[in-house]
């Protein structure tokens, strides 16, 4: 589903930490203007999409026009406690899924755009400012979410893969059949 050209998305969040790492990750990349909405949207209980759904809906509703909303979860096994996790002898997997949720405007339906990032849960090492990050270690690298440097959480993290997802299925929208032609010509 397009939004009209010209027209703004307006992406809903509570939290400012997500709010600068979409700005830097899309840079140019959305073909809509985005604009930041501070709504705290109530939380509702669920399964990851049910969750997003329900939560851009409401956002439709309270904005009335094309809304863009995210929701992120840390899954992981945690059988025996926090304590014997971080003795270190159970299973420290875990992955990070942020689902983006688009809805053009009151009671449109919603597209989902997934994203997930794999590693484990370790103590916490780096700044403290942003949720979990100190706690999660991505696969392939020595250092949690906190430690690595911004620019390359977001070329990896769970929120620049949901977003990689999003920029192309509305870059594909925005891309008219003249585009594609003068592309192949280069
Ligand atoms: O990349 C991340 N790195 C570390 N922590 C993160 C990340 N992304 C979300 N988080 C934390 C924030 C919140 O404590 C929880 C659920 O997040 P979630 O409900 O999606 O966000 P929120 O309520 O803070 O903002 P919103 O108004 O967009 O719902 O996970
Ligand atoms: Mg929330």
């Amino acid at each position: 589903m397009a939004v009209p050209t010209g027209r703004a998305v307006v992406f809903v969040t509570g939290n400012a930490k997500k709010l600068e790492e979409v700005v830097q990750i899309l840079g140019d990349k959305f073909p809509y203007k985005l604009i930041s909405k501070k709504i705290d949207l109530p939380e509702y209980q669920g399964e990851p999409d049910d969750i997003s759904i329900h939560k851009c809906q409401e956002a439709a509703r309270q904005v009335d026009g094309p809304v863009l909303v995210e929701d992120t979860c840390l899954f992981f096994f945690m059988f025996v406690g926090l304590c014997k996790l971080l003795a270190g002898f159970e299973d420290k997997s875990a992955w990070a899924l942020c689902t983006f949720a688009f809805c053009a405007g009151k009671d449109k339906p919603v597209q989902l755009f997934r994203g997930i990032t794999e590693g484990r849960i370790v103590e916490p090492r780096g700044p403290r400012d942003f949720g979990w990050d100190p706690c999660f270690q991505p696969d392939g690298y020595e250092k949690t979410y906190a430690e690595l440097p911004k620019a390359v959480k977001n070329s990896i993290s769970h929120r620049y893969r949901a977003l990689a997802a999003l920029s192309e299925h509305f870059s594909k929208l925005n891309n008219t059949p003249e585009t594609k032609h003068a592309k192949h010509q280069d």
